[in-house]
């Protein structure tokens, strides 16, 4: 049976969501590990004023792919950007796109998707369930496709306790679903929403689940693999360690922490984290890419991709080593001294967001509201991992797989990954340079000094007022200065003793 970088070779592969987070990870993995790969077509679209080709250009300036480039400086080459919105009829890709697209594709990676938590379910219905079929329409025109793998997520059944590698029925047909809303007015479609998503959290993990329903429905004869990663993070491994290029998920909130600006969480810290390194992700996705179009099973094979069955890691764990990575490798120009706490009791909750409220109104006083940074931090995130996720796929893929596709997270170091991912978060997402840590130290220090002098002022002065009203306050700190005046004069004159 030929290797996962064997059967790559010569292979024409198809790439939604490229110029995303994950999209990324995987063009690079692809171009490093199979490089005799024949071409990524990936379907971008323009946006921000930006056209398709800057966009392509831009995303391969990214210090993502330095090993790539150093490897093969035309890695370019290979790289065919296909004009496409998937919101569109049709994904907007023009009759010459597709009639190329179906006569050389040979296997489909299906990233795009939206991924708020708030996303208005219509848009979100149409960009994750909608063109996931118009892509399979595609697909089933494809002649020489071998493989359609679709990126979920682990939370797409997030209302079950125990997630199994199976593709769960919905209690509504997802095309009379589809059918029903096109007519419906925004308004109406928004007030139906909480009926709809039920027991599920947001519209995202809703259309998610919808998406898996249709990829199993309209696969057709296609060999199809689902992989459905839990929380992803920052590389483990490769191409370094650290790798992170958004403020998604945990990554905003580490920063948050990591410049002082978040100081509280409620949550469970017993609460297993399911981080998944994205390196990860895609070893799984491409090897399930591979074994897919090798054994080209009956049924659509599901793939749950998380950490929390095999190697749990807490958030409690995750806050502890979060905050000492920071105060070692501090962040530039922090707010506070990052000291974040997650707890689960409400009242010091309600507490601590009291305290950090009046210190940020305090903070925004003194530099006359020229801050802006500290909106979305205090939003309630209580997110316990209580879901248990089997992975037996997984488990079994990874007895078939070389050190080159390694995605077995037995072998993760949380303690080393957590620091990575910090460092990386100020490295690539916040573009800080290592070489100022001494002056971020030197600001912390100064923080520390500020804190303490602002304490010791207020508990001055808050004594000054008990003072001038309680006879008895008055007796205790005549009490505590004289004891302090005796203190002083026994070691002046035990000084002078010796
Ligand atoms: C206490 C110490 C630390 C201890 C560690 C504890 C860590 C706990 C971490 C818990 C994290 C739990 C994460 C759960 C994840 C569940 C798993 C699901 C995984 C997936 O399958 S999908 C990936 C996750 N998806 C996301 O993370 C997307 C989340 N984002 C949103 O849903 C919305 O953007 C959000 C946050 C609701 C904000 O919406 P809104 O208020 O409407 O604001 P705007 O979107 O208009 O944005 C305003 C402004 O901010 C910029 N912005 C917003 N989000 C981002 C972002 N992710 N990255 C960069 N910038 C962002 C946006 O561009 C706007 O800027 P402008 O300049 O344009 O105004
Ligand atoms: N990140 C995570 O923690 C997790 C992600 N997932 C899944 O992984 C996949 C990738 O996620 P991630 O990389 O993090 O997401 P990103 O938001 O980083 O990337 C989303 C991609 O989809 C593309 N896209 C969005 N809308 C359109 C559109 N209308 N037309 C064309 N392209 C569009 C984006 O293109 P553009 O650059 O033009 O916006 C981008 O390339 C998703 O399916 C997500 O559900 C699953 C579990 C966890």
């Amino acid at each position: 049976m030929a290797s996962i970088s064997e059967w790559y070779v010569g292979k024409n592969v198809l790439i939604t969501g490229a110029t995303g987070f994950m999209g990324r990870v995987l063009v690079e993995k692809l171009l490093r590990s199979c490089p005799d790969v024949n071409a990524l077509y990936i379907l971008v679209r323009t946006k921000a004023g930006q056209s398709m080709s800057e966009r392509v250009q831009d995303m391969m300036k990214c210090k993502l792919f330095d090993r790539v480039r150093e490897d093969n400086p035309d890695f370019h080459q290979k790289i065919i950007p296909i004009s496409s919105e998937l919101t569109q009829p049709g994904l907007a890709i023009s009759p010459e796109d597709v009639q190329t697209l179906t006569s050389c594709i040979n296997i489909v990676f299906h990233c795009a998707a939206t991924i708020r938590f708030d996303e208005p379910l219509k848009h979100a219905l149409q960009l994750n369930v909608i063109a996931t079929l118009q892509l399979l329409s595609l697909a089933q025109q494809m002649q020489h496709l071998q493989a359609f793998i679709h990126i979920s997520t682990a939370y797409a059944n997030c209302n079950r306790r125990h997630i199994d590698e199976v593709i769960y029925p919905l209690p509504v047909e997802p095309k009379k679903l589809i059918d029903s809303l096109e007519w419906m007015d925004d308004s109406i479609v928004r007030d139906i929403t909480p009926r709809l998503i039920g027991d599920r959290p947001n519209t995202y993990t809703y259309t998610k689940a919808l998406a898996e329903c249709v990829v199993q429905q309209e696969s057709g004869k296609l060999n199809i693999g689902i992989i459905r990663p839990s929380i992803v993070g920052a590389s483990w491994q490769e191409p370094f360690p650290g790798w992170i290029d958004n403020f998604n998920g945990p990554s905003g909130v580490f920063i948050a922490a990591g410049k002082g600006i978040l100081r509280t969480m409620r949550a469970s810290n017993d609460a297993v984290a399911d981080l998944i390194p994205v390196d990860v992700v895609i070893n799984l996705t491409l090897a399930a890419g591979w074994y897919t179009a090798v054994h080209r099973p009956k049924t659509a094979l599901v793939y749950n991709c998380t950490t929390g069955g095999i190697n749990p890691f807490h958030w409690g764990e995750i806050e502890h080593h979060v905050m000492s990575t920071f105060k070692r490798n501090p962040l530039e120009q922090a707010f506070r001294r990052p000291n974040a706490n997650i707890t689960s009791n409400y009242l010091i909750y309600q507490y601590w967001i009291l305290v950090n409220l009046t210190t940020l109104y305090l903070h925004d006083l003194f530099y006359c509201f020229t801050i802006h940074t500290h909106t979305h931090t205090h939003r309630r995130t209580n997110h316990t991992s209580i879901l248990t996720v089997c992975g037996r796929n997984c488990a079994e893929l990874i007895l078939v797989i070389f050190q080159t596709f390694n995605f077995d997270v037995r072998q993760l170091n949380w303690p080393e990954y957590i620091e990575n991912y910090c460092i990386g978060t100020k490295k690539y997402v916040l573009n800080e340079d290592m070489s100022d840590i001494p002056a971020a130290r030197q600001h912390l220090r100064k923080l520390r000094n500020i804190r303490y002098t602002f304490n010791t002022v207020l508990l001055v002065f808050i004594w000054r007022v008990f003072i001038a009203r309680s006879q008895m306050a008055r007796n205790i700190w005549y009490f505590v200065v004289s004891l302090c005046f005796k203190f002083l004069s026994y070691f002046r004159a035990s000084s002078t003793l010796t």
